[in-house]
């Protein structure tokens, strides 16, 4: 039982110590995209970060890391490619559940995230929508896949400055459950907005089996 506990305690330190390089690396990925500096200090530069892949290299999981509880009965997924604080993909976008219902984030895009001149990727966004209609959609109880995503770009979204993006559910069909969601800016002008309907597998209709990995 010690040895268990130890363990366990091992493991959530291992996993804070990776969040904080997860963190480290997209300042890596930020400064990649925004350096100016010669070409002699980019070799080195590469040189030096290949040797540092290496090193991380040295002893691999063989997925990244899973849905799974946290030691305070939290339900969370590090290796998320949107909410995933141990992957440096993420943002991490943080979503809230307010007791109104839904969810809602407050976020803020970095120029890593530029498509047109000044703007974020549309692609960019619709992977946040998706995720923030799909936990609506777990919010209210019924977790899905995404089936078909709709997406209407009303305004250039900036990046390095703040939006919020808020989800709610508003039909269930039996296994189809829709939801919208919007990205606006601090003010509320909705500047990209999103249809989704998910589908849940029939081995999720038992809460039972939506367990970790
Ligand atoms: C251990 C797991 C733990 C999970 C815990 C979750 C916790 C949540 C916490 C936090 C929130 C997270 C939020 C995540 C957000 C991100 C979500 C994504 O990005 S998901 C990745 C992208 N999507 C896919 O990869 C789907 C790929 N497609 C499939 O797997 C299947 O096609 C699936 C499950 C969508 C449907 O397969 P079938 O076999 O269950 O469906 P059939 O029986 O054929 O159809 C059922 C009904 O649905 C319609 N339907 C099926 N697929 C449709 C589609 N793509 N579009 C529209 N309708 C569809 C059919 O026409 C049918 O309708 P009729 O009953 O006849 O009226």
């Amino acid at each position: 039982m010690t040895t268990d506990l130890a363990a366990a305690h091992d493991e959530e330190a291992q996993l804070s110590a990776l969040e904080v390089l997860a963190q480290q690396a997209r300042e890596l990925v930020d400064a990649v995209v925004l350096t100016d500096v010669d070409v002699a200090e980019l070799a080195a530069v590469t040189g030096e970060l290949a040797a540092l892949t290496e090193r991380l290299r040295a002893v691999r999981r063989e997925t990244p890391l899973p849905h799974e509880f946290a030691p305070d009965g939290t339900f969370r997924h590090l290796g998320n490619a949107v909410t995933g604080a141990c992957n440096p993909h993420a943002l991490p976008l943080r979503p809230e559940r307010p007791p109104t219902g839904g969810t809602r984030a407050e976020l803020t895009f970095r120029p890593t995230h530029e498509g047109p001149p000044g703007t974020v990727h549309g692609g960019v966004t619709a992977m946040i929508l998706d995720h923030v209609l799909g936990d609506a959609v777990a919010a209210s109880g019924r977790p899905g896949m995404t089936g078909t995503l709709t997406i209407r770009y009303r305004g250039r979204i900036p990046y390095s400055e703040p939006v919020v993006a808020t989800g709610m559910v508003t039909r269930v069909e039996g296994r189809k459950t829709w939801a919208d969601a919007v990205i606006a800016d601090r003010e509320g002008t909705p500047l990209v907005e999103a249809t989704g309907l998910f589908i849940t597998p029939r081995g999720w209709l038992d809460p039972a089996n939506i367990r970790p990995q």
